[in-house]
């Protein structure tokens, strides 16, 4: 190899999360084009393998990058003022009832640029990759009107462009009913089905479509419309359901095949099996259920019995969910959800990519053929990432093979 630079990338004697489990034994890991090419115990390595690639670190914890499976990190203003009121015993939904909420941060998106959302959404996701996120999900649903929804969504894809992070977009239309709509939903459904989604199909801005299905954002049949027409376009599906009261979305979204259900606290043994039956991915968010002092807890158990894959996400949003920190939320899924450590980091890696519909890419693991997204963390294991409550652990991160934080 005199003379020429090696191609290959090596980290060694690791203590190796794969996105599913830790390995019980030290790990090599050799990145090559940007691609995971090989994962090895160190006591079964080629020595002259390894002495051919470039070594980049010894020891520490290599997870893959993680996964933020549920953001709404582009919008506009703030809503400090509501968290106030909270705190003075008004609920979530009352003030939604009283055109606060989601509509406040309607009325302040749609009053924004698109640079000016961009520039307020840029140093969200720079918190979130600075502790380790590799691939984050970005959804509109603050626009509530065509142009508005697209042009949030356009924002996503060029923070995708700009970061050295893979952005999946998703439109979230069926948000809120928008004040112009208020005594006609089914007109505003009718809006999104035909109007929003194949626009957003049309101009290649959405990955997927979302659907928020409570008392007060659309109903089960609302939702299906939405889910059809997605169909239609050959997108994929995922749904806000069963937050705050049990009316089925989760159901509905599983026929539907639905990629996954989020917030899920409400929801019943049938809407369980419902998801286990579509294989959707049961998307846990402890960071809305802190936030909105929630008291009801999503079924772990018997999603766990039923074998249904749970992924943990931020939420990263100016409502329920104002935490840009993909750590804590490992803390907080175990806390909380009474998730174990592996649990939660399955649901930042394997299952987070799945609830994106990029488990097939290999997105979420570690090992050969899949994409060299990494995080090498100073930690003593995997378990302590979501022990303690510590930001700054992150010693490297890779993206696509390159090096990006160091
Ligand atoms: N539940 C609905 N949507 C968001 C909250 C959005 C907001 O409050 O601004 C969520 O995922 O928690
Ligand atoms: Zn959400």
């Amino acid at each position: 190899m005199s003379g020429t630079q090696p191609t290959a990338t090596l980290w060694r004697d690791v203590t190796l999360f794969d996105g599913h489990r830790t390995h019980p034994e030290p790990m090599a890991v050799i990145v090559e084009a940007n691609r995971i090419a090989q994962v090895v115990p160190m006591a079964r390595a080629d020595d002259a393998r390894l002495a051919e690639c470039r070594e980049m670190a010894r020891g520490g914890v290599l997870t893959p990058g993680l996964v933020d499976c549920h953001t709404h990190l582009v919008f506009g203003g703030s809503r400090a003022d509501e968290f106030e009121q909270r705190l003075e015993g008004v609920s979530y939904e009352e003030i939604a009832r009283r055109g606060g909420g989601i509509l406040s941060t309607v009325n302040a998106t749609r009053a924004a640029s698109e640079d000016e959302l961009f520039a307020a959404a840029r140093p969200r996701l720079e918190a979130l990759m600075a502790e380790g996120v590799t691939t984050v999900e970005i959804k509109s649903g603050y626009g509530l009107t065509v142009s508005d929804e697209l042009k949030m969504l356009r924002v996503a894809r060029r923070l995708g462009e700009a970061l050295p992070v893979r952005v999946v977009t998703t439109l979230l239309g069926a948000h809120a009913l928008p004040p112009e709509f208020a005594n006609d939903s089914d007109g505003y459904i009718r809006l999104v089905c035909e109007e929003m989604i194949p626009a957003a199909d049309a101009d290649g801005l959405a990955d997927a479509v979302d659907v928020f299905c409570e008392k007060i954002a659309f109903s089960v049949a609302q939702c299906e419309r939405v889910f059809a027409a997605a169909k239609d376009h050959g997108l994929p599906i995922k749904a806000h359901a069963e937050q705050l009261s049990s009316l089925g979305g989760s159901a509905a979204a599983a026929r539907f095949g639905a990629l996954s259900a989020d917030h899920i606290e409400y929801l019943d043994e049938a809407g369980v099996a419902a998801l286990r039956d579509a294989g959707s991915v049961a998307v846990l968010l402890p960071g809305a259920y802190h936030t909105l002092r929630e008291t009801q807890l999503p079924p772990i158990d018997a999603l766990r019995r039923a074998g249904v894959p749970m992924a943990v996400a931020t939420d990263a949003n100016p409502g329920s969910s104002p935490i840009f920190d993909p750590t804590l939320m490992l803390n907080f899924a175990c806390t909380l959800f009474r998730l174990t450590p592996q649990e939660a980091l399955a649901g930042m890696t394997a299952h987070g990519a799945q609830a994106l519909g990029l488990a097939e890419q290999g997105l979420g693991r570690i090992q050969a053929g899949a994409p060299a997204d990494l995080c090498l963390w100073d930690v003593d294991t995997p378990a302590a990432l979501a022990y303690a409550v510590q930001p700054g652990r992150l010693r490297q991160r890779i993206f696509n093979g390159a090096l990006r934080h160091d």
